[in-house]
């Protein structure tokens, strides 16, 4: 039996699959879904994954905050665009002491969950997983899944690792996630981003996958002065990362199975697009601290206009 008692706040694929493993493994899980709610209350969760596919035939779902108990770790998977629901959804699923686990991409999530609620801490985790939620209820999780876990202090101050980290890290270790600590989440946060800014953006502006980027010398290219760019808006809050680590993420693309990124997903499906958590808040934050990156704007300028673009269509 696990030691927490999670609510996941958007049961969809990332939240939908690792929720699942963590039931599956015996902890007390509460799931909050949107319009997945008839079929989940009927038939559970169904999570197809390259590491074995399960049914949850019974899970614990809600489509209403307030019918919710208030957990431990209060895991945060809606997309950033939904993010304004937080102010309604966080303050009754918490309690003193709960953890709030941010598990969606960007930057700067974490500084807004503080001024939401103010009696909890706040973990971070960075997910390396591809999985995408393909009909209610339904994940289908194609690859990958390490999740990075720091924790949150103000102005991303470097805490080290904590007691809370570790019994996060214990249930999702036993729920047969991969799963590691950090002590600096700022510093994991720019890592991150060193893959997202480039290959979600310019999946989107280019109408490609990851191994077509790759493919051309053209874009090969962008995405590696894309990528020392980041390593610029990481300089300026004082994190460091060092040349090896582009190369490092350039060879884990190349060999990556050929992948739609979930910001081409979006636009493809004609939802609103990550680019403020992903692209526009790093920009922000570069920017306070007098650094300017043009590239990392152009390419956000190109994503505003076809984000808006597309809620036209919507
Ligand atoms: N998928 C992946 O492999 C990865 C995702 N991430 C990040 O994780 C975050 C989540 O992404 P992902 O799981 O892919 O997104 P999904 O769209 O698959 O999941 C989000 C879920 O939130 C639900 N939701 C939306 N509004 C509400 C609401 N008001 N109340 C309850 N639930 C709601 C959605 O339900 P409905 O569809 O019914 O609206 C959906 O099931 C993003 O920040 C993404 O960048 C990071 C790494 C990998
Ligand atoms: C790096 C990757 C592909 C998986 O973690 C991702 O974050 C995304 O598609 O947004």
């Amino acid at each position: 039996m696990g030691n927490l008692s999670y609510a996941i706040v958007g049961t969809g694929a990332l939240g939908g699959f690792y929720g699942a493993k963590l039931q599956k493994a015996g902890n007390e899980v509460h799931f909050l879904v949107n319009s997945d709610y008839q079929q989940v209350i009927k038939h559970g969760l169904t999570i197809e994954s390259k590491d074995g596919d399960f049914r949850l035939p019974q899970v614990q779902v809600y489509n209403q905050v307030e019918k919710m108990p208030s957990c431990d770790v209060v895991v945060v998977s809606i997309k950033t665009t939904q993010n304004h629901i937080l102010t309604q959804i966080l303050p009754p699923l918490v309690k003193d002491d709960s953890i709030v686990l941010v598990l969606q991409n960007g930057l700067g999530i974490e500084t807004e969950i503080a001024q939401i609620v103010s009696n909890v801490n706040i973990i971070g985790g960075l997910c390396f997983l591809c999985s995408n939620k393909i009909a209610p209820g339904h994940i289908h999780h194609l690859d990958y899944g390490k999740i990075t876990l720091g924790e949150y202090a103000t102005n991303y101050n470097a805490v080290g690792i904590t007691e809370r980290m570790k019994a996060i890290f214990q249930d999702f270790e036993n729920a047969g996630i991969e799963i590691e600590l950090t002590e600096d989440l700022l510093l994991g946060r720019w890592k991150k981003l060193m893959w997202n800014i480039p290959y979600n953006g310019l999946s989107v502006i280019l109408d490609a996958t990851t191994d077509e980027i790759m493919a051309d010398m053209y874009t090969r290219t962008l995405v590696e002065q894309l990528m020392k760019e980041v390593q610029l808006g990481a300089k300026s809050t004082g994190r460091i990362i060092p040349d090896s680590f582009i190369q490092t993420m350039l060879d884990y693309t190349v060999k990556m199975k050929p992948y739609r990124t979930s910001m081409k997903i979006d636009f493809d499906e004609n939802r609103p697009l990550e680019v403020e958590a992903i692209v526009g808040n790093p920009l922000r934050i570069a920017a306070e601290h007098d650094v300017s990156l043009p590239l990392i704007r152009c390419l956000y300028q190109q994503l505003k206009f076809l984000d808006n673009r597309n809620i036209g269509d919507r």
